[in-house]
């Protein structure tokens, strides 16, 4: 008796990328500069000085990659709007030309049966409205929903799936408390304002769509179940309080319209009293939850560690990838079965997985990258036994399709099932992109 195909029919098998990572050009064509352009070009702020000026040069190869997502037999393809190539200064006149580019791309993708999700913020702000206040502006919420309500238009015949903030807690935290990421502020006050704002603006999104919009909208959240590192009553209540600052203070205003009471010991006086009608406004009809997921946390308490005073610590002898991240396929498991009975078993969508390791150098045109082909295979997995137990799964995005700008580790770190040569930009297929064709073409049987 053969295994059941975990899968559904109709299930969708993609993969992921975002506008400043892959692009390149971030100014051509009238495109106004954004808060990672301004951050990249900071000395000492990216590793090694690499910026997204080339990046992936996406943006004019995007035919090629489209062809090599055909290739796989993706049946869909996430990747993001860059906001100023479509209005250069944040707001007001829409550049035409960063329009088209898009729309181009999107008509790309389907004509090769491959469905654009398209995620309108991954934190490439404008600068033109961090010069206004960014996302601790109270106007960002409208900001945003103006910027969305022109894609909408642009597109809602042609995109089926809107993503409207990829990662708010990465924005929130790693851009304005620990200030490792654009615009590398460090201020648990404005934190836990940008993070009310971030998920104001969503629901202004949401709410946009829902009066012009036939397709879906969701939110990309990275989610990480966090494990103490020992039995002690203190490193359980240091699980408890990482688990609410990085999963509960989002999944808890988005499904049940409020935040978790973790919050006000968590930020002290930072935390203000929000207005519940704010918080209401947060609590929005999204279509589904996108889910980022990656790791686990191993966590130990620490009371030199803000605002948690919870350490994530290597487990010893665990398995990590090149980010120091523990490989875990099981947390995946576990964070959709926690939806499914704590959140009401929304629609998900994996709009990340993935790992980056030290590929070996190409040989004869390929890159052999066993660990990254077991990280797929154990996640994939992981995710089919999800659906099993009922977790309303609806498809699976790898992160990533290329090698490309990761951030403050700059190209370092690659993620690609496409091995992207800095010298000329060529895409080598790894061992890991044959292997998810092959998994797509079975459908995840076996897995
Ligand atoms: O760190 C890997 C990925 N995580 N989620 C957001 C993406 O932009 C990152 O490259
Ligand atoms: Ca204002």
């Amino acid at each position: 008796m053969s295994r059941g195909h975990a899968f559904p029919s109709g299930f969708i098998w993609g993969a992921a990328t975002s506008a400043y990572q892959v692009e390149g050009y971030p100014l051509a064509d009238g495109a106004g500069p954004s808060i990672w352009h301004r951050f990249a070009h900071t000395p000492g702020r990216v590793a090694g000085g690499a910026t997204g000026d080339l990046a992936c040069g996406h943006y004019h190869r995007f035919r090629e990659d489209v062809a090599l997502m055909a290739e796989l037999g993706l049946s869909a393809y996430r990747f993001s709007i860059a906001w100023g190539r479509v209005l250069p200064d944040g707001r007001g006149r829409v550049n035409r030309k960063g329009l088209d580019f898009y729309l181009r791309l999107v008509d790309a993708l389907l004509e090769h049966d491959i469905q654009p999700m398209v995620t309108l913020y991954h934190w490439d702000l404008p600068a033109a409205l961090q010069e206004r206040g960014g996302w601790l502006d109270p106007d960002s919420a409208v900001w945003f929903a103006d910027y969305a309500q022109i894609l909408f238009r642009a597109l809602d015949d042609r995109v089926q799936a809107w993503v409207t903030i990829n990662e708010p807690w990465v924005v929130a935290v790693l851009g304005h408390l620990e200030g490792v990421h654009a615009p590398g502020h460090r201020d648990a006050r404005e934190a836990v304002r940008v993070m009310h704002h971030l998920l104001l603006a969503h629901a202004e999104a949401c709410a946009t769509y829902g009066a012009l919009g036939r397709h879906q909208i969701g939110i990309a959240l990275n989610l990480e179940p966090q494990h103490p590192a020992s039995d002690s009553e203190a490193d359980r209540a240091a699980a408890d309080r990482r688990d609410a600052f990085i999963n509960g203070w989002l999944l808890d205003p988005l499904f049940h319209g409020r935040y978790p009471e973790a919050m006000a010991d968590i930020f002290g006086s930072a935390w203000p009293d929000f207005p519940s009608t704010e918080i209401d406004r947060i609590r929005c009809p999204a279509d589904f939850l996108g889910v980022n997921y990656y790791s686990r946390g191993w966590v130990r308490d620490d009371p030199a560690v803000q605002p948690t005073g919870a350490a994530r610590i290597e487990r010893p002898n665990a398995p990590v990838t090149a980010m120091g991240w523990e490989v875990y396929p099981r947390g995946l498991t576990e964070i959709l079965l926690r939806l499914k009975t704590q959140y009401g078993n929304p629609p998900v969508y994996i709009t990340e997985n993935g790992a980056a390791f030290e590929d070996s150098a190409p040989t004869a045109g390929r890159v052999e990258d066993p660990r990254r082909v077991a990280y797929l295979r154990e996640h994939i997995g992981a995710a089919g036994a999800a659906i099993q137990a009922g977790a309303d799964l609806r498809g699976y995005f790898v992160w990533s399709l290329l090698d490309n700008f990761e951030w403050a580790e700059g190209y370092a770190k690659r993620f690609g099932l496409f091995r992207v040569d800095p010298s000329d930009q060529s895409r080598l297929p790894k061992a890991s992109a044959e292997c998810y064709k092959d998994i797509i073409a079975s459908h995840g049987a076996g897995l």
